[in-house]
């Protein structure tokens, strides 16, 4: 069993937590957070703080357990581990199709659905019961939330979130940096940097 350290102990790093408890392949080590004053361990659990992570570099494993894109990124270019200590972890109720690329530090949560020939890249989530379907492409540092649905041939740029229960509909390419509105409907393409929100997904702001 690899041991994993999360980075960042807020709600998020609760659920990959539970992820990890479920895995064959990794066990749960601790958190890396700078709101943790200094290294102790409890319950044979490890916090430090994340300035420290250089110590555990070559024994552990990573996963950047917060929610915010932004920050996921900012911490990623931060630390500048190589990709190959970042885990994929996937829940093990998630259904993965056929032909599914996920990359390194990406999490699948339960009850997902990703199907066949859709490409995820690094640091996404596919949050709770979100169904991404077959042949999008979501890039990096990409957040799925809970329930939302992208239909077929969607994709999704660098750092932009699907909000709740959100839906897109097929064909549909949304921008870097955007934000779509819990439980808006998108049906058109959406630039870069855009918060759009509604049935029809209308923009708010830039
Ligand atoms: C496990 C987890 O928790 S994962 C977390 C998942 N997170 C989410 O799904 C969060 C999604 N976030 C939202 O939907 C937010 O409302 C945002 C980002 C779209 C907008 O947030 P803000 O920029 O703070 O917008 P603000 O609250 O000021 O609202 C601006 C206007 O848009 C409207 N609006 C905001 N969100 C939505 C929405 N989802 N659908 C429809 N209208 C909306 C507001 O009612 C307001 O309208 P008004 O100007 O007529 O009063």
């Amino acid at each position: 069993m690899k041991p994993i350290l999360l980075i960042g102990n807020g709600g998020h790093a609760k659920v990959i937590k539970d992820i990890i408890k479920q895995s064959e392949h990794y066990t749960f080590a601790g958190y890396l957070d700078d709101n943790i004053n200094e290294f102790h361990v409890e319950n044979n659990i490890i916090y430090d703080r994340l300035e420290n992570i250089n110590n555990y570099a070559n024994e552990y494993h990573f996963i950047i357990a917060i929610g915010n894109n932004e920050v996921r990124e900012t911490i990623y270019n931060k630390v500048n581990l190589a990709i190959e200590r970042y885990p994929i972890l996937i829940h093990p109720t998630a259904s993965i199709g056929s032909n599914v690329v996920i990359g390194n530090g990406t999490v699948v949560m339960a009850n997902t659905v990703i199907n066949a020939d859709t490409i995820i890249g690094r640091h996404s989530i596919v949050n709770t019961g979100a169904i991404v379907e077959h042949d999008n492409i979501i890039s990096d540092f990409v957040h799925v939330s809970p329930n939302s649905t992208l239909t077929g041939g969607v994709s999704v740029g660098i750092k932009s979130q699907i909000g709740a229960s959100a839906t897109v509909i097929p064909q549909i390419k949304i921008g870097q940096n955007t934000m779509v509105g819990a439980g808006s409907t998108v049906v058109n393409d959406i630039g870069d940097n855009q918060i759009v929100v509604g049935t029809p997904a209308k923009p708010i702001r830039r």
